[in-house]
């Protein structure tokens, strides 16, 4: 049995986690980290009824993580708190599962060098949904023969980071591929800022937001008289769940971060 911890239980994607914890027979849902709800029990928590009597609710994480027994945090806030959860975790050793997004490379770096400290395991995901991690796996193998690429990332309207965690994963693997190169014409000028996205060593991503999306992206690499469109959508919140049970499952056995599920699967 794996004891876990969800923090960000009343959000989107923490009501999808924490049904999936309650219906996987080998995990236990050990209490949730909310901002409200303090003291109260998960059932008593609005859209929770019949669900998690046994489940307290916490608002503090050093309270939370000091007195619950848990082996695994799943993390789906937003990147401040996100962080910082994940390094009271990791004090307390309990080891992050962070679906957050928005963590900069100065973030990843102090949980890598925290993860390192500690040697226990931490997973850091920008996306959980297979077929994502397939459409970056193809990104960068096209980008062996394509020097030119703009990623287009689609999500819903209440999204806070842009661009999104996925597409800045896409770009850094396409990076590994790619020499850096400014693409577009040499002279371009953007007559309105922002008409050509997000520069990332010269390739441009672009995001949408709009309701009635969910997640989705089209990397589109443009060769002569030709391009090639790679795309994922998510229509459903349950895309990324396996994803999730998979990482809780694997940072039991690993001893250092791993920064994208790619690194976990064959
Ligand atoms: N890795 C992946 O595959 C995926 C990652 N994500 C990422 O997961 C994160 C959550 O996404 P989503 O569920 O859509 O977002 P939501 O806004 O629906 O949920 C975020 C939750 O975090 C809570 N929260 C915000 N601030 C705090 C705080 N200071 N302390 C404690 N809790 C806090 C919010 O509480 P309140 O309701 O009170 O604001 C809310 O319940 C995002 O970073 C998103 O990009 C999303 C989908 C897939
Ligand atoms: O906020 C979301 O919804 C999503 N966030 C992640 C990201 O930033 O890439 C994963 C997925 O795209 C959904």
């Amino acid at each position: 049995m794996i004891n876990i911890i969800i923090a960000g239980p009343r959000g989107k994607m923490g009501r999808a986690a924490v049904q999936m914890v309650q219906e996987t027979e080998h995990f236990h849902l050990a209490a949730v980290l909310d901002r409200k709800n303090g003291g109260k029990y998960l059932n008593e928590v609005d859209g929770f009824a019949g669900i998690g009597s046994d489940v307290p609710v916490y608002e503090d994480h050093e309270e939370c993580f000091s007195t619950v027994e848990a082996d695994v945090l799943i993390d789906l806030t937003t990147p401040e708190v996100g962080r910082i959860h994940t390094l009271s975790a990791l004090a307390h050793g309990i080891r992050p599962v962070v679906g957050t997004t928005g963590f900069s490379d100065e973030d990843l770096g102090e949980l890598r060098t925290m993860t390192k400290d500690k040697g226990i395991g931490c997973i850091i995901a920008p996306n959980f949904a297979i077929g994502a991690i397939l459409m970056m796996k193809f990104a960068q193998n096209a980008a062996k023969y394509f020097d030119d690429v703009e990623i287009l990332e689609m999500h819903h309207d209440q999204k806070l980071d842009a661009p999104s965690g996925t597409a800045i994963k896409t770009a850094q693997l396409i990076s590994e591929e790619r020499t850096v190169k400014k693409q577009g014409h040499a002279n371009e000028k953007e007559t309105i800022p922002g008409a050509r996205g997000a520069d990332f060593e010269g390739m441009r991503i672009h995001s949408v937001r709009l309701p009635g999306l969910i997640a989705h992206q089209e990397v589109i690499f443009g060769g002569e008289g030709q391009t090639l469109t790679i795309r994922h959508d998510s229509y459903d919140r349950k895309s990324f769940m396996s994803g999730v049970r998979v990482s809780v499952d694997t940072v039991m056995n690993l001893d250092h971060l791993v920064y994208g599920l790619e690194n976990i699967l064959d």
